[in-house]
């Protein structure tokens, strides 16, 4: 293969991911702390004290600054480190695409965990993530990744539609319809209390 005949690009076309890490040397990741998940946790006291303990990083991941346009493909890896607030794993925010209809792939790189998924109308799916386990999120559902390891860092590539966008209000305001939290030592599906119609 020649090298040289790649056509030039303003940005870079391909980047090393550290697979134990999920990170990618001298490339910016988006990082959340606990604090910024105010609200997500369903057991808002063990959420103020685990903050005031120590507002550790919960998740990070990767916006490789692709153009927002439909012709593109948005990708990077995903990171969320183990941790629980109360009975409840550490997970992203989760969010609905801005087009409802773009749909998303995840490919588990390592860890263990699992993807919520839920539609407008309030049909749930969780598909669980193993190393070489790939979950494909169908348009029209929010998605969540959740770390069920009490040890082990939950890292995944994803890849979606450039056009796509986040809407993060609906979660932020509604929640979920279901948590997950550890229940005699098993990840266990329940209602969310704090889920609003
Ligand atoms: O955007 P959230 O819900 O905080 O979670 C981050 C994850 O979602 C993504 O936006 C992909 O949908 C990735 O950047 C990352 O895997
Ligand atoms: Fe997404």
């Amino acid at each position: 293969m020649s090298i040289a005949s790649l056509t030039p690009t303003t940005r870079s076309v391909a980047t090393q991911f550290d697979l134990s890490t999920g990170l990618a040397a001298g490339t910016a990741s988006l990082r959340r702390p606990l604090s910024a998940m105010a609200g997500m946790y369903a057991d808002a006291e063990a959420f103020a004290v685990a903050v005031a303990v120590e507002d550790v990083l919960s998740y990070e991941f990767y916006d490789m600054g692709v153009p927002s346009l439909e012709t593109e493909i948005a990708y990077g890896t995903s990171v969320t480190y183990p941790g629980r607030v109360g009975d409840e794993y550490f997970m992203t925010k989760g969010h609905f695409h801005t087009r409802l209809e773009a749909a998303e792939i995840y490919l588990c790189l390592s860890g263990e965990g699992l993807m919520l998924m839920e539609s407008p109308e309030g049909d749930v799916q969780v598909e669980e993530f193993r190393a070489g386990r790939s979950v494909y999120v169908p348009g029209r559902y929010a998605h969540r990744s959740i770390n069920t390891s009490a040890t082990e860092p939950l890292i995944t590539f994803f890849a979606f539609p450039g056009d796509a966008g986040h809407d993060y209000g609906t979660i932020e305001t509604k929640g979920f319809r279901k948590i997950v939290v550890e229940r005699d030592g098993v990840p266990t599906l329940q209602d969310n209390p704090r889920w609003q119609s």
